[in-house]
């Protein structure tokens, strides 16, 4: 059988080979979103519809912030790519204890990292991630962040992990689960649908997500991913769909997924978001929650490690929790960064800093933290403190302590600059991301 091509029909370049040999990093522009689309469905094993990518996906996306890879010699197909989101972050403020002023900086999210089936394991991504972060450097910009679909990817090239997260359960009798005593019986809140929360939550975000350590600003474009739900809209677990309910200080939406037993109602409760800016937000809100009728069982992926919720509950064994890393963050210029939050306590601390992958930020450092922000400075003073770049990401917004990556034998140095300098960096409770990307 021949197996010329038919003269009346294309070539059929999806079967060609991957060219062997270096494929160089390119930045994408417009031209590239199809296949953008089309290779991040293929990589993250999901599909959307044609209406859903012109409704949210391009508003969300700024292809001139992606770099890829195309492969002329198998088609020119898209092989890989790695994007950017220009969000901002609130970094701890002055002494970053509650109350205190903290500070929105702009962030680079790094999104949307995907190499072709065919093309990985031949050194892709790290050519990107080169390209990315000398990029960034270049353009001033002084940390980025992201959620890693597998954490031991992004160590490598710097990122520490820095907000953890718990995947939380809380199984209730459903009878008025009790709170402390001592905390004031909060006012119900009324259940919203999407269409009546919608007008009023990204004002709400605007002004409490300022307040809140590792909260990210939502542009425009990003609320109207969170939000597009229909009001009938239900989950593939057969959840209801979200409903929400507002405090003047924060917020929750969640869904519930009918179950019925012989024994009774077992309806489960599925958070999509919760965030609580004060006190009375936070009891109201789990007051709520724990007050659905027929309810059982509250699921929440995104909880804060340092969550107060066992502190409110009579009984704290009532609630499970699974810890995993979340957000990781990479000083891309450490000197910028370094004065873009305020510190605990004043430190004066000279640390040597390795930094294999971006090598502009390797030697000693001389850190002169204040409340009030920081400085480094290049010194050849002796070193106090022996630390990766992926350490001082981890530590920068108080969600690991140096002291555990001391204890861990990652970080080395004299006792009372450690002290002194794991002080600086901490903040009173860990820093909190509602969200991935
Ligand atoms: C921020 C985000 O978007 S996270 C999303 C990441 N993307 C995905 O998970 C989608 C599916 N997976 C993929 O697209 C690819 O497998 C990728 C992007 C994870 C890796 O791409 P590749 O081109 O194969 O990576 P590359 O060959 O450059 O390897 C880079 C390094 O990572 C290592 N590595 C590759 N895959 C993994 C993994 N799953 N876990 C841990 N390490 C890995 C390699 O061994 C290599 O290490 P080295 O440089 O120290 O020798």
């Amino acid at each position: 059988m021949s197996t010329a091509p038919h003269p009346d029909r294309p070539a059929v370049t999806a079967f060609a080979a991957p060219s062997p040999g270096p494929l160089p990093v390119v930045p994408l522009t417009d031209a590239d979103v199809d296949d953008l689309i089309e290779m991040d469905q293929l990589s993250f094993n999901y599909s959307v519809s044609r209406a859903y990518q012109d409704r949210v996906t391009r508003r969300l996306l700024d292809p001139l912030r992606f770099v890829g890879v195309r492969d002329h010699g198998a088609g020119n197909v898209l092989v890989a790519a790695s994007g950017i989101y220009s969000w901002g972050m609130t970094f701890p403020g002055d002494g970053g204890g509650p109350g205190t002023p903290a500070a929105v900086h702009p962030v680079a999210a790094v999104t949307w990292v995907a190499v072709r089936t065919g093309w990985r394991g031949r050194g892709l991504l790290r050519a990107m991630m080169r390209a990315q972060l000398d990029q960034l450097h270049d353009g001033g910009e002084a940390v980025a962040i992201l959620t890693a679909s597998e954490p031991g990817l992004y160590g490598r090239y710097g990122y520490g992990s820095a907000i953890p997260r718990n995947r939380a359960e809380i199984a209730h009798s459903g009878h008025g689960t009790g709170f402390q005593p001592t905390v004031p019986t909060p006012a119900p809140l009324r259940e919203l649908t999407t269409r009546e929360a919608a007008p009023l939550l990204p004002s709400l975000w605007d002004r409490l997500a300022p307040t809140m350590t590792g909260h990210l600003s939502r542009p425009p474009a990003a609320w109207a991913a969170f939000l597009d739900i229909d009001d009938d809209d239900e989950d593939d677990r057969g959840g209801r769909a979200i409903r929400w309910a507002i405090h003047p200080d924060g917020f929750v939406g969640y869904r519930i997924r009918p179950e019925w037993e012989d024994s009774g109602p077992k309806h489960e409760v599925t958070v999509s978001q919760l965030v609580a800016a004060s006190p009375a937000a936070f009891v109201a809100l789990w007051r709520h929650l724990l007050d659905l009728p027929l309810t059982r069982t509250i699921s929440w992926g995104s909880m804060a490690i340092d969550d107060p919720l066992p502190d409110l509950l009579v009984n704290p064994r009532l609630l499970r929790t699974n810890r995993a890393d979340h957000v990781w963050l990479r000083l891309v210029d450490l000197p910028r960064a370094i004065g873009l939050r305020g510190y605990r306590a004043p430190a004066r601390v000279t640390v040597d800093v390795r930094d294999t992958f971006c090598p502009w930020n390797s030697g000693r450092w001389l850190l002169d933290l204040e409340t009030t922000g920081g400085s480094a400075v290049r010194t050849d003073g002796a070193a106090d403190v022996v630390l990766d770049i992926a350490d001082l990401g981890a530590t920068f917004l108080g969600g690991t302590p140096l002291a555990r990556l001391v204890a861990a034998g990652r970080v080395t140095g004299d006792p009372t600059a450690l002290a002194t300098l794991g002080l600086a960096l901490s903040t009173p409770l860990a820093p909190s991301c509602p969200e991935g990307f």
